[in-house]
This record gives C-alpha cells, structure tokens and sequence, in this order.
C-alpha cells in the first residue's frame, strides 16, 4: 500500500504526511500590481491552496517532494490571481509542473529579469529549469489545478521576488491576458 495517494481527475493529494496550506488574499501584500484594490477587497477571499509530500527533510540531497496547487479564479483590479512566486533558494535546481484541470499561465523570469509565459491547460507538461523564477496564474474562470514535482534541497527564496518583482505582470487587457513589461524593465 502505498504511502500517497493521488486523484487522478481532481490532481488532489490524500494520505498521511501531505500537508496543506492556504493563501488568503490578505497574506499576498505588494504581490499584485494595484496593492490599492487588493485591500479594499474581502481579505478572507481564497486565492491559492497548495499540498505537498516531503517525505524527506527539507534541504536534504537527493530527495522528491510531490505537490497540488489550486489557484482559484478572479483578478485583482486587471490582474490575474497568482502565486507569490519564486527562486529556489539552491539555484541551480529544477521542477516539474504538469496540469490537471483549468486554464491558465506559467510566468517564467530568468535572473537578468527576462519574463515569459508557458501556457497551462489540462494534460501540459513544464519543465522548469535552475535559476528560473516561476509563478503561475488563473486566466480562466474556473479553478486552475496543477501538481509539481521537485528536489528537496531546492527552498524557496521569495526574498529576491518581494524586493524586485518579476519583469512582467499577466494583465487582462481588451479581455485578454496579456504579458505586461515593468516601466522600469522597459527603460
Ligand atoms: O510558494 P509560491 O510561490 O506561493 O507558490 C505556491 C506553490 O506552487 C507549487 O505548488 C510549488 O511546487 C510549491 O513549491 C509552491 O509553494
């Protein structure tokens, strides 16, 4: 018997060891472009829920960690609900996601700032490479459900994103999302 399981149509994690934690939109200060907006809305409002299996212990070499991410839809202001996003603290390791139900974008910046997407529909596969940021948005109207696979001794570092930001911002425009550049990228 396996230690894990995985549903298989709804990419939802069940067994003992997986834990759960969730992101409420008064816990994503200064993620979204118009901070303004994000506060005069429900702070208890759901954004993103995330599962992993870590089976080993964090920063240990040479093990998998195993998650499910749920970002639920709507925008901030013109922004699509995202996650906060993230170097890996040990740069130089990748990860896997792969999507199960939705639609919606994988925003990718390289460490000179260079930002583009991936687009995420059921059955996609993404590789994402060492040094890479990654973040993903719902541009759909239902929830977006992917699951990940990385190594254990990858992190998270969100210092570098809080302080800088990503180089591009996935904005609805005209009704749809479009890959906005930073001003200050743009000089
Ligand atoms: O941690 P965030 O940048 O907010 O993204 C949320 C989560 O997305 C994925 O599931 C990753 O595998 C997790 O490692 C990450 O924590």
């Amino acid at each position: 018997m396996p230690t894990i399981q995985l549903e298989i149509t709804s990419g939802k994690l069940a067994g003992e060891g997986v834990i759960t934690a969730q992101k409420k939109l008064s816990q994503l200060e200064n993620v979204f472009q118009d901070e303004a907006t994000r506060k005069s809305m429900d702070q208890d409002q759901l954004i993103y829920e995330v599962q992993a299996y870590m089976p080993v212990e964090e920063g240990k070499e040479g093990g998998l960690y195993f998650g499910n991410s749920t970002i639920f839809p709507g925008k901030v202001n013109n922004e699509y609900f995202m996650t906060r996003g993230h170097f890996h603290t040990k740069l130089d390791t990748a990860e896997y996601y792969w999507c199960i139900q939705g639609k919606g974008a994988l925003i990718l910046m390289d460490e000179e700032g260079k930002t583009w997407l991936e687009e995420m529909t059921p059955g996609s596969v993404h590789y994402i490479p060492g040094k890479i940021a990654h973040r993903v948005a719902n541009t759909g109207d239902e929830k977006l459900v992917f699951n990940a696979c990385w190594p254990s001794e990858a992190g998270h570092d969100y210092a570098t994103i809080e302080k800088d930001g990503f180089g591009a911002r996935l904005m609805e425009v005209d009704g749809k999302p479009q890959l906005v550049q930073n001003k200050k990228e743009m000089v």
